[in-house]
């Protein structure tokens, strides 16, 4: 399916990735907000079964992890056009392989942070299934994006409004359009 609007410029299509805490639930929809184009969340997209495990303490491994790739791929496939934002983890970069198969196009907004910030944002949030003391085997199992990776690398030590205004400056997006397929790594 075709991914250029009328206007001929390309919607986003991104994935926000990063550990367990880092934000990319808040900025991912702060960011599709901007953007005006639809978000998801890719904790919504977890079996059961992955849920109960992590809630257990217990980190998932790549076969808990597979299939739900795979759903948040077929998401990217279908959300093309018009574009779309979804929070994903996606803290290999063969998880991240996976999800370019599906869309080629997509590109991922890597929110960066020390131990030590996303711990205490972890821990200031209550009623989550996540346990905090998951965070090691996030940090261990995370892969940064790397320069020949497509996307942007963003430190969360500064307010959702500054990570949502540094990633339309860096990328040239602020509207759903796109000055170009160009957007280069920090
Ligand atoms: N830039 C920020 N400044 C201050 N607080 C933030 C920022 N980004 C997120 N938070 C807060 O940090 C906590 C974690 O954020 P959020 O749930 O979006 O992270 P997440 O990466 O989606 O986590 P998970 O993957 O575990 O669902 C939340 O309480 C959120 O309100
Ligand atoms: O890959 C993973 O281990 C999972 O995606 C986790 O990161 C959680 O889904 C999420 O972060 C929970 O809050």
């Amino acid at each position: 399916m075709s991914s250029t609007r009328t206007d001929g410029r390309t919607s986003a299509l991104l994935v926000v990735m990063g550990v367990s805490g880092s934000g990319k639930s808040t900025v991912g929809a702060a960011i599709a907000q901007r953007l005006g184009v639809p978000f998801a969340d890719a904790d919504d997209f977890h079996p059961p079964a992955n849920i109960a495990k992590m809630t257990a303490g217990i980190p998932l491994d790549d076969d808990d992890r597979i299939p739900w790739l795979e759903a948040i791929g077929r998401w990217l496939d279908e959300h093309d056009e018009p574009g779309g934002v979804i929070s994903c983890s996606a803290l290999k970069v063969a998880y991240r392989d996976r999800l370019r198969a599906h869309a080629s196009r997509v590109q991922f907004v890597h929110l960066h942070g020390s131990r030590e910030v996303i711990a205490r944002r972890q821990a200031s949030r209550p009623g989550h299934f996540m346990p905090a003391s998951l965070l090691d085997s996030q940090f261990d199992t995370l892969e940064p994006l790397g320069p020949d990776e497509a996307g942007l690398v963003i430190d969360v030590d500064q307010s959702v409004d500054a990570i949502v205004h540094e990633y339309v400056v860096r990328s040239g997006r602020s509207d759903g359009s796109s000055a170009s397929s160009s957007d280069s790594q920090a």
